[in-house]
């Protein structure tokens, strides 16, 4: 692993990941700070849309304050000391602690409040006008119970339009299709998750993009009830309502929530949201306006329970997230 150019401020302790776009470090701020540093790779500087998506992860993290959605401290959008400094998570990302459980099950209250956590960050996105397309275990970070959503790279609000791009375990069935992602694909891949943490595996398998493609678009899952007794009867019924085939069938993230906490034994309550990124948005558009993505491009062999899953993202020069339109 070559040694980054070195962030003044920030001492590097060691590297603890490595994902398709940057190296995480754990590294030490000026205050002594452990923080997870995240370091675009020298070859995600080079493909222009890489490092656009790296520069939009940087941006929306730092404008986006909620207690479930990773916390960013400091970063650098773009050039050769582009990084970001997160909150650091010891016991890595969700799929990682998954691996290490036996029978990489959770107990169903520590799943239902992971799942809580999850779809309380994407009512808030949601409220805001933004899509986060890429919900995953791998995406997902857990301590002390309590998770937080991550790598924003490949959100963008709607209004402002943006490139389409999900993975293919928890791709909706319309974004196969090579139609925008909205609130609603993203609560279809929330609907993945919760059949993945109550029932211990995803509802789709496959061999290959094709494959999980005709699952996404013509399999109904059994009902979660069916693979874990134990779980409640609403939230095992709006998991399967967030895998419909059709969005607008899908209920929201806040609906999710509120049946989440209340098979929690908890009392659900309305979340007063920061409306400065709303704000902050209009001045930092995040992508072309208007336009319907295209159709993402293949791949043939998804990894089965690998961080580094490959993604649906087409391949097109055009999109800058931070050009405003013409
Ligand atoms: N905040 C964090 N705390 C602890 N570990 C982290 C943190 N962020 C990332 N990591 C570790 O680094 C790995 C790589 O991070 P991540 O998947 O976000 O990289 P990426 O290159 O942005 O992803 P992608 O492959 O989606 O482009 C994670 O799998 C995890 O092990």
């Amino acid at each position: 692993m070559t040694e980054p150019t070195p962030i003044p401020g920030y001492t590097l302790i060691r590297p603890i990941g490595r994902g398709n776009t940057s190296l995480v470090f754990l590294a030490t701020d000026q205050a002594g700070q452990q923080v997870a540093l995240k370091r675009p790779h020298t070859s995600t500087l080079k493909i222009q849309e890489a490092a656009e998506r790296f520069g939009n992860e940087v941006r929306l993290t730092m404008k986006f304050r909620h207690p479930h959605i990773v916390h960013g401290y400091a970063g650098t959008p773009f050039g050769p000391q582009a990084f970001l400094a997160l909150r650091y998570y010891p016991h890595g990302a969700l799929n990682e602690q998954l691996a290490e459980l036996p029978g990489g099950r959770l107990r169903v209250p520590e799943a239902l409040r992971i799942l809580a956590d999850i779809a309380s960050a994407l009512a808030y996105l949601h409220h805001l006008g933004a899509v986060h397309q890429d919900v995953k275990t791998q995406n997902v970070y857990v301590d002390q119970g309590r998770a937080a959503l991550g790598d924003l790279g490949n959100t963008y609000f709607t209004a402002q339009g943006g490139q389409v791009s999900g993975s293919p375990y928890y791709m909706a069935p319309e974004i196969f299709h090579g139609e925008s992602s909205s609130s609603a694909s993203d609560v279809y891949s929330l609907g993945i998750l919760m059949y993945e943490l109550l029932s211990g595996a995803r509802p789709h398998q496959g061999n290959s993009y094709e494959e999980l493609m005709v699952a996404h678009m013509t399999r109904l899952p059994p009902p979660l009830t069916h693979l874990n007794p134990s779980v409640d009867r609403l939230v095992s019924r709006l998991a399967g309502q967030a895998l419909a085939q059709r969005p607008t069938e899908r209920p929201t993230a806040d609906t999710i929530r509120r049946a989440l906490l209340s098979a929690l034994g908890e009392t659900p309550e309305d979340e007063v949201y920061d409306e400065t990124a709303r704000t902050s948005a209009t001045m930092f558009p995040t992508g072309r306006h208007g336009h319907a993505p295209p159709a993402p491009s293949r791949t043939t062999k998804p990894e089965p329970a690998g961080r580094n899953e490959a993604k649906a993202a087409p391949k097109t020069g055009g999109w800058n997230p931070f050009k405003r339109k013409k």
